[in-house]
């Protein structure tokens, strides 16, 4: 009988050991399943983001983003990733302490249009109520609140050093009767009551990126009255199989023949290094789309918990309407704001292609090989958002899809998958 020495030093000559960062429960038998604190021996690396390991004699694959180096290389990690750095908030709120972020924000009249409409619609039954603007920024909610219909209370929670400017801007625009500006972490700071309206704009790239939608949760727990609203109210991903000619033809055709010479040998290069996270900013025309889209995720802001943030799953039945290339797919994100009144009108506000531009833009992720399409195939499969344990804000998406083709001499069902680190 081999010891495990004589195994390492026989069968591998890579074994590394790591430690468990949190639970993992494979989604197929060839996934190892482990929990948190579980030392595990790393035999392969056959990618980044998926490692072939070994626990109690069991070996499969696990996802690396849940592990840790050995023990001596965790006491030193842990000296330097506490849990306050795993959120980077020196970095976040640094960020929106300038107002680079905020103009972005301002500027885009899709979005900030939609809340204006929330409030204006909402004017009459907002009377006497008590509000919360969790993220405020520069205050523009608060202040539409103030002015444009009359809430005994505005509670604008803002944690970055803006704060001081939006006292200033709720002065200058003679709100501070209605609005009070706090400082502070929205999980840490104390509100002098329950709110009936918690109002925020949350929502990052793929819908969650940056996880504020935690500190949303956590404040709805703690000040929302029963019986409140939420604004947005719910939220959907929502995915669509593209093509996308002229991304693949500026970052992998032109290794073609630039200049008449052939530099496909840098092609791998180029996959590697663009199309290994998924393409933010992107504009995707209506014609792109090889399908109609589908909403993939679903969020009720009021039964949403955090823990269900660790690892979302959406399902995907595509049908292909015309010839094309399937390239990859692209992601948007719709919320909807219920009205205050049973019954009233709920505002929408969509990032998608056929509504008005947001700077959201929409989210491309380019599959490695781009796979002709043809009427009548179907494309369906598999959306996972796992949440980083270690970087709280960052998340992987995975996506796993099988094409159907629909003529029948070719009984081809071409599998894929692909995970893309947002952004770690
Ligand atoms: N990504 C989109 N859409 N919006 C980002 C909006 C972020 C704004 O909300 C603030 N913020 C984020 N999280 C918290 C929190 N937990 N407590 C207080 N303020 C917070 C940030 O400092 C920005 O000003």
């Amino acid at each position: 009988m081999q010891t495990e020495k004589e195994k390492e030093k026989e069968g591998d000559a890579f074994v590394e050991e790591y430690v468990a960062l949190s639970n993992f429960t494979g989604s197929s038998s060839d996934q190892l399943c482990f929990s948190s604190g579980d030392r595990l021996l790393v035999h392969a690396k056959p990618s980044p983001e998926w490692w072939w390991a070994e626990l109690h004699g069991v070996r499969g694959y696990v996802p690396a983003s849940y592990l840790r180096q050995d023990a001596a290389a965790e006491e030193e990690e842990d000296e330097h990733t506490s849990l306050e750095d795993q959120w980077q908030d020196e970095e976040y709120f640094g960020s929106y302490g300038t107002l680079r972020l905020h103009l972005e924000m301002l500027a885009d009249k899709s979005r900030t249009e939609a809340y204006r409409k929330v409030i204006v619609s909402n004017s009459a039954s907002l009377r006497s109520k008590v509000v919360m603007d969790l993220g405020c920024g520069t205050g523009i909610i608060s202040l539409f609140c103030a002015q444009l219909a009359q809430p005994s209370e505005v509670y604008a929670v803002e944690a970055s050093s803006m704060a001081e400017y939006t006292r200033q801007l709720v002065k200058q625009n003679g709100c501070e009767q209605v609005v009070t500006v706090l400082q502070g972490r929205a999980e840490e700071i104390e509100l002098p009551k329950q709110v009936d309206v918690l109002v925020s704009e949350w929502m990052g790239n793929c819908l969650l990126f940056e996880f504020m939608v935690e500190s949303v949760l956590l404040a709805r727990d703690r000040w929302l009255k029963e019986g409140g609203v939420m604004w947005p109210s719910s939220a959907a991903l929502t995915l669509v199989p593209c093509q996308a000619n002229s991304y693949y033809a500026e970052k992998m055709a032109f290794w073609e023949q630039p200049y008449g010479l052939d530099f496909t040998p840098l092609q791998p290069l180029a996959q590697q290094e663009f199309f290994t996270k998924p393409k933010f900013s992107h504009v995707i025309e209506p014609d792109d789309c090889l399908t109609a889209p589908c909403d993939v995720l679903c969020l009720d802001m009021y039964t949403l918990q955090v823990k269900d943030l660790e690892e979302i799953k959406g399902q995907f039945h595509f049908c292909v309407e015309k010839p094309g290339v399937f390239h990859g797919f692209t992601s948007w994100f719709t919320v909807h704001f219920e009205s205050l009144e049973t019954g009233g009108a709920t505002v929408e506000l969509n990032t998608g292609p056929n509504s008005q531009p947001t700077h959201w833009k929409q989210t491309l992720f380019m599959l490695d090989r781009p796979v002709s399409v043809y009427a009548g195939d179907s494309i369906s499969g598999t959306i996972f958002l796992r949440r980083n344990p270690i970087w709280r804000r960052h998340m992987t998406i995975s996506l796993h899809w099988s094409i159907n083709s629909s003529k029948k001499e070719t009984d081809n069902c071409q599998v894929g998958t692909k995970s893309f680190p947002m952004w770690r």
